[in-house]
C-alpha cells in the first residue's frame, strides 16, 4: 500500500500492532464475577433460568438483564473497505474490529464485528434482520452503493432497534459539521455555496442529501464518478440514486466542475484531485479530501496550489481530521441510552450541530496533550473537534437523546439532561465522576476564586475554562496585557474578566493597612508590607481574599509549595483550631482513595493526626465517599515493635477519647498499619479485630517524608489519576497548585474551593 512520506510507521510496524500479544484489537471481558461455584450457579445453570422466564414474558426486559442495550454490532461484508474497494468479508475484519474499538474508546459502547461473507443483497439483508434480538443497535459498514441503500432500508423497516450505515450517515453528519464551520470561517452563506462532490457511492450521495437539507441548493450542486460528471440525461453508468443528483450543467469532467467552485468534497479515491484544478476553484476554497487511507489530494499538495484554502482528510496525521469516528460512537451512545427505535434526521442534525458548535469553543487541554501538545483554537486549521476531545461524549450524546424525545422514536425519557451529561462524563473518566459533587456544588452557587499568577498562560486557561463552565467567576491578577493575552486565546469579550492590579487597585491602602496591623509585631516595617502588596502577586492576591473582594484563591504555579506557603502564611493563619494540611486523592476505575497529610506538617503531633482523620473524613463526605481512615505506619498493630509507633496510637486513642465524647468521630478508623493490610481485604482477614469494615479509603500518613514521596510516586508512576493536593483547614479557601500544573488541575482545584469542597 502506497503512504504518504510523512506517516511515521512502516507496514511492518502496522502488521506487528496487530499481531502483538492476542492477535486482533478486541476481547470479550466478563462483567460479573465467576469466581465461586455459586456464581457459576447463578450465571449459568440453573439461575439463568430466571432471566430466561423474565424476557419470555417481557421482551423489554432484555435490557435489565442482558448486555443488549449496550451492544452494537458492526457488520461489512467487505464490499468497500475504506477506499481499498471490494476486497471481501474477511479482509474486512481489520477495520470492523477497529470500529469496535472506537465505539469503546470513545462512549463505552460495547461493539463486536461481524463478517457477512455474501453479496447477494438478499441474503445479507436476511442474515442481519435475524440477528436483531442480539444487538441494541446495528452498524453498517463499508457496503458499496448501491446495494448499501437498499440493504439499509430494508433492514430499518424490518428492525425495531436503530440501522445505521455509518459511511452515509456517520460521514455525513461529520462531513455538515465541518462544512458549517468552514462556510462560517470564510463567510459564506450555505445556501449560496457551490458545492463539487467526487464520488457518488455511500457516502457520497448520503452527504449531498444532508447538506442539501441543511439548505445548499441544488441547482449549486455536481456530482462526479469515475466517469466525470453526473448530468441531466446522462445514460452511462447510472442508476436512481446517481440520477436523483444529476446537474443542469454543461460540465462534463470534475475539472469543468471545479471552475469557480466553493467547495470540493471528495469521497472517491486517492489522488483524483490533482493541484491544477484546485486552482481553478473560488476564493479561499474548502477541500475535503475524505478518501481513506489515502485523500484524493494530500494537503502538502493543496496548500501549495491554494494557500488560501481550508483543508481537511479523513486522517488523523494532518489537521482538520473530518472522519465519521467523531459521529458513530456518541450517536449510538445517546440512542442506546433512550432507547431508540430508529436514528432519524432530527438526531442526525442536532449531532451535526453539536460538533459544529463544539469546535467553536475554548478546546481544553487533555485535547492538546493528545496530539502532542498542538494547541487548537477554530479557525483554518481546526474546523471540527478531535476525536480525543472528551467535551464530544458529553454533548453529542445529549444532543442525539434529546433530538430522539422530541421526535417520538425514544422509549425512555431522560428527563434530566444536565444530570445525563454528568453521567456520560463519569463514563469515560472516573475522576471526573468522583469530582461530580464539587463541580455540582461550584456550578449551583457560583464563587469568585482569585487566580493569582494569571499573566500565566496556563492559569489564564484555566480561568477560561472555569468562566465557561460556569463554576464560578475569576478575579484574575495580573497586569493589563493580560486582557491581550486573553483575546489572543481566542476570548471574544475580555472586558467580561475582572483583572485587578497593585498599579490601580483602589484597595491597595486598606490592604496595607490590614497587613501591617498584623505583621508588625512579626519583624516587618510598614515599607515592607507596601512592597510586599505592591510586588508580590501572592500576598495582593491574599489580600483581595481577605478583605472579602473574593470567596477563595488559586496559586502556586510560579512559586514552589513551600515558597507560596510561605507568603500565604503572612497573610492567613489556620483556621481557629484546625490543623491545616494537603490531601491527595488517588482516582482508580474501581477505587478511590484519600492520602493526608501530604504537604504541610513534617511530623504531625497525635493531636494533628487526629485532625487529618476528622478532617479528610469531611472533605471524602462531601465528595461523595462514607470515609474508613487507615493510620498508616511500616508497622500493623505492633509488628514490627518500633520507636516512631506512639504518636499514631495516641491518634488513635485521641479518636476514641473524642468519639466517647460524642465530639464528630462519626466513621470508621483503625491503626496502626501497613497499607496492604489497609487496602488488601485478603491480608485485612488476619487482622479479625481490626474495625475497619472494608478496605480503607482514607490513609492518614505518619509524617510529611513518608506522604509527600508516596504522593509523587504515586502521581509519576501509578496509574490511576491523582487529584490535588487540596489544602484544608486554613482561614479562608485558598489552594496551592504544584508548578507543573495543567489547566485541567487547576480548574479542578478552583472547583473544589469555590464548591466547599477543600476548605
Ligand atoms: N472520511 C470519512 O469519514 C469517510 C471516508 N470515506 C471514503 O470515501 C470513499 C468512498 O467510500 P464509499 O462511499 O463507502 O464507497 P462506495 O464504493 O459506495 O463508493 C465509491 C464511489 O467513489 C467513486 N469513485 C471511485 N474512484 C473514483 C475516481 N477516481 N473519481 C471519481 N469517483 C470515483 C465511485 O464511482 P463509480 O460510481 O463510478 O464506481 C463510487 O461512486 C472511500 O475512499 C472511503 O474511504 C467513506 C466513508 C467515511
Ligand atoms: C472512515 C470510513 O468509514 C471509511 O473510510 O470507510
Ligand atoms: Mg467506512
Amino acid at each position: 500500500m502506497t503512504m504518504a512520506d510523512d506517516i511515521e510507521f512502516s507496514d511492518r510496524e502496522a502488521l506487528l500492532f496487530h499481531s502483538q500479544g492476542r492477535p486482533g484489537k478486541i476481547e470479550i471481558i466478563a462483567s460479573k464475577p465467576m469466581a465461586t461455584q455459586r456464581d457459576l450457579s447463578l450465571a449459568y445453570s440453573p439461575g439463568v433460568a430466571v432471566p430466561v422466564q423474565a424476557i419470555a414474558d417481557d421482551p423489554s426486559a432484555a435490557y435489565d438483564y442482558t448486555a443488549k442495550g449496550n451492544l452494537v454490532a458492526v457488520i461489512s461484508n467487505g464490499t468497500a473497505i475504506l477506499g481499498m474497494g471490494n476486497l471481501g468479508a474477511l479482509a474486512s475484519k481489520p477495520v470492523m474490529e477497529g470500529k469496535a474499538v472506537l465505539f469503546k474508546r470513545f462512549a463505552d459502547v460495547d461493539a463486536i464485528d461481524i463478517e457477512v461473507d455474501t453479496e447477494d443483497v438478499d441474503k445479507f439483508i436476511e442474515c442481519v434482520a435475524l440477528l436483531g434480538p442480539s444487538f441494541g443497535g446495528i452498524n453498517l459498514e463499508d457496503i458499496a452503493a448501491p446495494s448499501c441503500f437498499i440493504i439499509e432500508q430494508a433492514l430499518r423497516e424490518r428492525m425495531n432497534i436503530p440501522v445505521f450505515h455509518d459511511d452515509q450517515h456517520g460521514t455525513a453528519i461529520i462531513t455538515a459539521a465541518g462544512l458549517i464551520n468552514a462556510c462560517h470561517l470564510t463567510g459564506r452563506d450555505l445556501k449560496d455555496v457551490k458545492l463539487v462532490v467526487n464520488g457518488a457511492g455511500a457516502a457520497a450521495i448520503a452527504c449531498t442529501e444532508l447538506i442539501k437539507a441543511l439548505g445548499v441548493s441544488g441547482d449549486n450542486v455536481i456530482m462526479c464518478d469515475r466517469e466525470g460528471v453526473i448530468y441531466k440525461g446522462r445514460e452511462g453508468g447510472m442508476d436512481q440514486w446517481k440520477s436523483a443528483h444529476a446537474a443542469d450543467t454543461d460540465a462534463r469532467t470534475l475539472e469543468d466542475a471545479l471552475d469557480g467552485a466553493d467547495v470540493f468534497l471528495g469521497l472517491s479515491a486517492a489522488g483524483a484531485l490533482k493541484p491544477e484544478w484546485v486552482i481553478k476553484m473560488a476564493k479561499a476554497p474548502i477541500i475535503f479530501a475524505m478518501a481513506n487511507p489515502d485523500p484524493e489530494i494530500t494537503p502538502p499538495d493543496a496548500r501549495a496550489a491554494r494557500p488560501d484554502a481550508i483543508i481537511a482528510t479523513g486522517r488523523s496525521d494532518f489537521p482538520n481530521q473530518v472522519n465519521n469516528v467523531l459521529g458513530f460512537p456518541f450517536i449510538f451512545r445517546g440512542a442506546l441510552d433512550v432507547r431508540a427505535t430508529t436514528i432519524n434526521e432530527e438526531m442526525k442534525i442536532a449531532a451535526a450541530h453539536a460538533i459544529a458548535q463544539l469546535a467553536r469553543q475554548q478546546v481544553p487541554e487533555e485535547v492538546a496533550r493528545a496530539y502532542g501538545g498542538r494547541a487548537h483554537s477554530f479557525g483554518p486549521e481546526y474546523i471540527i473537534p478531535a476525536p480525543f476531545d472528551p467535551r464530544l461524549m458529553e454533548v453529542v450524546p445529549a444532543a442525539v437523546a434529546q433530538a430522539a424525545m422530541d421526535s417520538g422514536v425514544a422509549q425512555r425519557d431522560i428527563l434530566d439532561i444536565p444530570g445525563y451529561r454528568q453521567v456520560l462524563k463519569g463514563r469515560l473518566n472516573p475522576t471526573t465522576s468522583v469530582l461530580t459533587l464539587a463541580y455540582d456544588a461550584a456550578r449551583a452557587n457560583p464563587k469568585r476564586v482569585v487566580f493569582a499568577e494569571a499573566e500565566e498562560e496556563v492559569v489564564l486557561r484555566a480561568a477560561i475554562q472555569f468562566k465557561q463552565g460556569g463554576y464560578g467567576i475569576p478575579v484574575l491578577v495580573g497586569r493589563e496585557g493580560v486582557r491581550d493575552q486573553l483575546k489572543a486565546m481566542g476570548v471574544t469579550d475580555p472586558e467580561s474578566f475582572e483583572l485587578h492590579n497593585s498599579v490601580n487597585s483602589p484597595l491597595v491602602p486598606q490592604m496595607v493597612e490590614t497587613l501591617y496591623e498584623r505583621l508588625q509585631r512579626r519583624g516587618y516595617l510598614r515599607r515592607d508590607v507596601e512592597r510586599m502588596v505592591n510586588r508580590d502577586r501572592n500576598i495582593f492576591g491574599a489580600m483581595l481574599l481577605k478583605l472579602g473582594a473574593a470567596d477563595a484563591m488559586l496559586t502556586g504555579v510560579t512559586r514552589t509549595y513551600a515558597q507560596t506557603m510561605r507568603e500565604l502564611r503572612r497573610v492567613f493563619d489556620n483556621d481557629p483550631d484546625r490543623t491545616a494540611f494537603g490531601i491527595h486523592v488517588l482516582v482508580g476505575r474501581s477505587h478511590t482513595v484519600f492520602m493526608a497529610d501530604t504537604t504541610v506538617n513534617e511530623r504531625p503531633s497525635p493531636a494533628q493526626l487526629a485532625d487529618i482523620a476528622v478532617e479528610t473524613a469531611k472533605v471524602a463526605r462531601r465528595m461523595g465517599h462514607e470515609p474508613r481512615v487507615a493510620f498508616l505506619s511500616y508497622s500493623t498493630f505492633g509488628n514490627p515493635a518500633g520507636n516512631w509507633l506512639e504518636n499514631i496510637r495516641a491518634a488513635v486513642a485521641l479518636l476514641d477519647a473524642r468519639g466517647a465524647a460524642g465530639d464528630g468521630v462519626d466513621f470508621e478508623y483503625e491503626g496502626e498499619m501497613a497499607p496492604d493490610v489497609a487496602l488488601n481485604p485478603t491480608v485485612m482477614k488476619s487482622y479479625p479485630f481490626s474495625r475497619l469494615s472494608g478496605p480503607a479509603n482514607i490513609l492518614v500518613m505518619p509524617g510529611l517524608q513518608s506522604a509527600n514521596l508516596s504522593a509523587k510516586l504515586l502521581r509519576e508512576l501509578g496509574g490511576d489519576a491523582v487529584i490535588g493536593p487540596m489544602l484544608v483547614g486554613m482561614e479562608k479557601p485558598v489552594q496551592v497548585a504544584t508548578m507543573a500544573s495543567s489547566a485541567s488541575e487547576l480548574v479542578t482545584l478552583a472547583v473544589l474551593a469555590a464548591g466547599g469542597i477543600a476548605r
